[in-house]
């Protein structure tokens, strides 16, 4: 079917979404280890493992300056935080399993905005 046109409204509410859906993930309980960019110089090897560092201050960064097109070039960074977390970390971790938490309460509040 054709793509519905994108007009400022569109992309108005889009960016209001994004900002509820960071700040509600800032303010979970398990946010504590994706809430600043991993200092690669105290954690060895992640600069190697990980190519795409991501976290949720960077987040708000990219937000504030515009540099989210939409919803889903939001939602693409929100995952790369998660997807690094799990490559990193163990599942069986306390890290890996708030990455694992946190990417679930991320997909049920954003497919709520559906
Ligand atoms: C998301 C992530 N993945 C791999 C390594 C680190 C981190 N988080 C950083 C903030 C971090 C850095 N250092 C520590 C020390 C104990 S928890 C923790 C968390």
């Amino acid at each position: 079917c054709a793509k519905k046109a994108k007009t400022p409204k569109d992309s108005n509410n889009d960016l209001a979404a994004c900002r509820m859906l960071l700040s509600e993930l800032e303010a979970h309980q398990d946010a504590w280890p994706f809430l600043s960019p991993v200092r690669h110089k105290s954690v060895p090897g992640y600069r190697k493992v990980i190519k795409k560092p991501m976290d949720f201050s960077t987040i708000k960064e990219k937000l504030t300056n515009n540099l989210y097109l939409n919803l889903e070039t939001f939602i693409i960074d929100v995952n790369l935080v998660f997807d690094n977390c799990q490559k990193f970390n163990e599942d069986d971790s306390e890290i890996g399993r708030a990455g694992h938490r946190m990417r679930r309460f991320f997909d049920k509040r954003w497919t709520e905005l559906l």
